[in-house]
């Protein structure tokens, strides 16, 4: 399988304090891969260090098979990863339809503009109801579909989610589920998706990663750490 992004023995510092030691993971062409863990584990550390937000003291990031840690973060967003930020970040004052047209700022052919707009509205159809309505008004859970479809707009190969259940109604947090299923499935994205909902992530995603104090505890097939005595303990709530 062609891996899309791969870290290799990744360290990353705030000063002198780690958020990530020897970091190592993958994620496959068309996967949907979650990391897991504790506040403070160091998840939206690894999405940071992948948008160049924050540089990394050792190690290599590859996309697409090239190096890209190093590069500036307008670089990485033009090599086609879009990031959809922990805590909703609309546009307030600005229309549903203009949020989401700012997510195409890098594209230029408007037909295809047009389409990826057509496409965001049909996986979203809170999104269609509301299109004039200013983005600050509506509810958590739509704001987070909002942004999700705002980073749809540019069309990306591969989609980092960081926490995209918090602060979202239950009903509403599957529905996101269900959109991140489908949009992996239909539009062809890769999505490493950043969740404290550890129980939501395992059930969407192909395979995981779980964190503990910026390191890489456990991995694997999704469906087995499901069932998994230690992530039951650990990462689940205790729940065996
Ligand atoms: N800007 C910063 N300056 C200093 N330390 C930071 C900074 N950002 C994060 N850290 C520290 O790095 C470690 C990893 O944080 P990170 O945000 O990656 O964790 P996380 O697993 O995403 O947690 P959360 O779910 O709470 O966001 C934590 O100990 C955190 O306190």
């Amino acid at each position: 399988m062609n891996q899309i992004l791969k870290f290799v023995d990744v360290e990353l510092y705030y000063d002198h304090v780690y958020a990530l030691k020897g970091v190592s993971l993958e994620v496959n062409e068309g996967e949907t891969v979650a990391l897991i863990g504790a506040n403070g584990a160091g998840k939206s550390s690894i999405l940071r260090a992948i948008t160049g937000l924050r540089k990394i003291r050792s190690g290599e990031i590859h996309y697409g098979g090239k190096r890209i840690d190093g590069a500036a973060p307008d670089e990485i967003v033009k090599m086609g990863i879009a990031m959809v930020p922990e805590g909703r970040r609309v546009f307030p004052y600005m229309t549903v339809r203009d949020n989401l047209l700012m997510g195409a700022f890098t594209r230029t052919g408007k037909s295809e503009i047009a389409a990826s707009l057509e496409m965001v509205l049909g996986r979203f159809p809170r999104l269609k109801e509301r299109y004039t309505q200013a983005a600050g008004t509506m509810s958590g859970g739509e704001q987070q579909m909002l942004v999700i479809g705002r980073a749809l707009m540019a069309k990306p190969r591969l989609l980092l989610l960081d926490e995209p259940s918090l602060g979202v109604a239950p009903k509403l947090v599957q529905d996101i589920a269900r959109s991140i299923v489908a949009i992996n499935r239909d539009e062809k994205v890769s999505v490493l998706l950043v969740e404290q909902n550890s129980r939501m992530a395992l059930r969407i995603s192909q395979r995981a990663y779980a964190l503990t104090t910026g390191s890489v505890a456990l991995s694997g097939n999704s469906a087995e750490l499901l069932t998994d005595d230690r992530v039951k303990r650990l990462y689940l709530g205790g729940e065996i």
